[in-house]
């Protein structure tokens, strides 16, 4: 029997889960707060704050980190690498640590995976990280030759949903089209053609819908005229883009329950602002229908706000049900993907992908 930990930090929340084998024995979810996460200037400085989480959880359960044969964490922004369980390396960390491609929460996955590996001496991988590139050379052209659009999104959940949708529709997922719709912290829609996400937004750039903690795309020139305003440094805009936009920057929350209960007790203003959310994802499930041609199998709604029923899960049929039948798997698979991804190395059903000869081999 193996034993993984499974370390899944997001923006609005740290995820653990332990399991042996196939079989989840534990799991917990912790939910973080703007507030509590606004202490922290930089990513990084998050580690102890998440590694204590982490720490107080194996407690509980009476585990220390030498009971496990593996750690898996969930990979953040490295390189575009293609789909697959990675070794975590010496490269890797570091770039994580320098924030060389970006700052999320995911980026803490392989920094804590590593450390304790090195520590416990045993093996540290990540799955699907946050850059899986499969997009079109088309989807790629942003409209002017001095920006591109990238592949960033949940592409873990992505795929372990895609496949969980494949097998429920009783076909493989190489044969079937699909829009994804990832609703966590943040928010990613990806159009799945036979297997590949060959488009999605960037879900952390300022690209797609609003979310709990984003602004998604801004009206260009007004932010250009802000920028320039002398008002505000890098920093504050950054924010307002990162982590105090979206629904934060409209009703003071990034959780979407405190919202749903505000729009109980009568409050107009949160209605509307989380209907246009809702209207803005929806908006990006027609673009995506038409980068599949209007072929689309199925559209499936995924992610923490996807176990709203009332208001979200209802809005995002009724916009967007003329496309194609929609699947709803609240939460989504992430844990059980990363656990897996562990598993089959750790059998010697597949090999282990090195960042270092990945990175080499693409130059
Ligand atoms: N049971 C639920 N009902 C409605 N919204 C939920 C529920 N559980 C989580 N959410 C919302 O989902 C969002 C977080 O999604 P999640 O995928 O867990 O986040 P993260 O991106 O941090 O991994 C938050 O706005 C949270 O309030
Ligand atoms: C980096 C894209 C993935 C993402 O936005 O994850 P969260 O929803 O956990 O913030």
């Amino acid at each position: 029997m193996y034993r993984i930990l499974v370390i899944n930090p997001g923006s609005t929340s740290t995820k653990l889960a332990i399991f042996e084998d196939e079989k989840q024995v534990a799991s917990k979810t912790l939910r973080h707060t703007p507030e509590e996460l606004s202490q922290f200037k930089r990513l990084i400085d998050q580690y102890e704050f998440r590694v204590n989480a982490i720490e107080d959880f194996l407690k509980t359960l009476g585990f220390e980190y030498k009971d496990f044969n593996a750690v898996v964490g969930r990979g953040g922004l490295v390189r575009p690498i293609p789909s697959g369980t990675y070794l975590v390396d010496e490269l890797m960390v570091e770039e994580l640590k320098q924030a060389k491609y970006g700052e999320h929460a995911s980026n803490l996955g392989a920094v804590i995976a590593f450390e304790i590996s090195n520590k416990y001496n045993i093996p540290a991988y990540i799955v699907d990280p946050v850059v899986v590139d499969e997009m079109e050379k088309i989807a790629k052209i942003s409209g002017h030759p001095m920006f591109e659009r990238k592949s960033i999104f949940h592409a873990l959940n992505q795929k372990a949903v895609a496949r969980r949708a494949a097998e429920e529709l009783g076909k493989k997922y190489e044969e079937i089209n699909l829009i994804v719709v990832h609703m966590g912290g943040g928010i990613s829609i990806g159009a799945h053609r036979n297997g590949k996400v060959i488009d999605v937004n960037n879900a952390l750039d300022g690209d797609g819908p609003f979310t709990p903690e984003r602004s998604g795309t801004l009206p260009l020139t007004q932010l250009i005229d802000l920028c320039y305003s002398g008002k505000y440094d890098y920093d504050f805009i950054k924010k307002r883009i990162k982590g105090k936009g979206g629904l934060v920057a409209y009703l003071g929350t990034n959780d979407a329950m405190k919202v749903q209960e505000m729009i109980s007790n009568g409050d107009k203003k949160a209605e509307l602002v989380y209907k246009a959310m809702a209207y803005q994802i929806a908006k990006w499930v027609g673009k995506m229908a038409a980068a599949l041609k209007g072929e689309v199998d199925a559209i499936v709604l995924t992610g923490g706000l996807a176990y709203d029923e009332n208001y979200m899960v209802k809005w995002l049929k009724e916009y967007t049900s003329f496309i194609a039948k929609v699947l709803v798997y609240p939460g989504g698979d992430e844990e059980k993907a990363l656990a897996m991804g562990a598993l089959r190395v750790l059998r010697g059903e597949e090999r282990a992908r090195s960042y270092k000869e990945e990175v080499q081999m693409r130059g």
